[in-house]
């Protein structure tokens, strides 16, 4: 048994006109992992891969290192889903039936935790599911999935629909959920604010791919622009140049920062000025140079 939270191995999945994989990661407890990627990119079909309710076609999937096929209902215990669609909305049921039925579930359910998202989250026990917002839905999905006291929280785009005041108690939550230790989150985000202030781990998901799953910090900090007041005659060569820009002073874009001021400074070549990359930039890069160079993996050059 490995001591993974997650451990994707191979695992694919082919529809009609997309297939997503073969994604192999693993992902270590204690970590917040930001899953990124543009619309249609399979953020939600790994989800769905991850609860078992979509099956691979090939591969297998772990999560705290058991095999659904043995251990379903333990490993479904311990994980708080928040799907990207909100499930049918029960026959009429009021939010407590509701809650009710969900908590039946769960051992851990923590009570006290649901009422104190409730109020928190302004949720009327006494609502009919069918009538609430679709920024309710999210609200009464996320307490939930926390009420449960999970050991791994799945959350596909959680944010979607929430007013700034709902995601700033959202994000809260987050963090107060990892305090309690030993436990992490794998959320698919569009929102780059919530992986700048909650993400440890990034994972960029292109076209079904798995393009990067990388630490947020060295992520950011392997990307810079450097700014210098003489022409390189080979830019190109420059380690991990990505973009470049002839002008009064060239500006030259690397994701291999630390290697190419080596190599200006062995050169010659004064940096006049040094900026770092914003992530959402870097994260353009990353899918940018992926487009470029469809079957490319590794170095990102172009
Ligand atoms: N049941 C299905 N049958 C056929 N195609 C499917 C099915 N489910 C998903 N797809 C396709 O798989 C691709 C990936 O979809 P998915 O929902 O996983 O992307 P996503 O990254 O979550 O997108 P978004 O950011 O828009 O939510 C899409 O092209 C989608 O149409």
């Amino acid at each position: 048994m490995n001591s993974y939270v997650i451990s994707v191995n191979g695992a694919e999945k082919r529809y009609e006109s997309f297939q997503l994989g073969p994604i192999e990661l693993n992902v270590e407890p204690g970590l917040i992992v930001a899953l990124v990627g543009s619309n249609g990119s399979g953020k939600t079909t790994l989800f769905q891969m991850m609860m078992n309710t979509v099956l691979p076609d090939r591969g297998t999937i772990e999560v705290f290192g058991k095999r659904y096929e043995d251990f379903e209902v333990d490993v479904k215990r311990r994980i708080g889903y928040v799907p990207e669609s909100s499930y049918s909305e029960e026959a009429g049921w009021r939010v407590r039936e509701l809650v009710a039925f969900h908590s039946r579930w769960f051992p851990t359910w923590n009570q006290a935790k649901w009422l104190s998202l409730a109020e928190r989250f302004e949720i009327d026990p006494k609502t009919n599911v069918k009538v609430l917002s679709k920024g309710m839905k999210r609200r009464l999905l996320f307490s939930l999935a926390l009420a449960q006291e999970p050991d791994l929280l799945l959350l596909d785009e959680p944010s979607s629909g929430l007013d700034p005041y709902a995601w700033r108690i959202m994000l809260e939550e987050i963090g107060q959920y990892m305090a309690a230790g030993n436990r992490s989150v794998i959320m698919a985000t569009h929102t780059i604010e919530e992986v700048r202030r909650l993400a440890d781990y990034v994972a960029i998901i292109h076209k079904g791919q798995l393009l990067e799953y990388t630490d947020k910090d060295s992520l950011v900090d392997s990307w810079k622009t450097f700014w210098v007041g003489q022409p390189l005659p080979e830019p190109e060569l420059l380690p991990g140049m990505v973009e470049w820009e002839e002008g009064p002073l060239m500006r030259i874009t690397t994701n291999q920062a630390q290697q190419a001021e080596q190599a200006l400074l062995d050169a010659g070549i004064a940096i006049v000025k040094r900026q770092q990359v914003e992530l959402d930039e870097v994260l353009h890069h990353v899918i940018a140079a992926q487009r470029k160079q469809p079957n490319g993996k590794g170095a990102i050059r172009v």
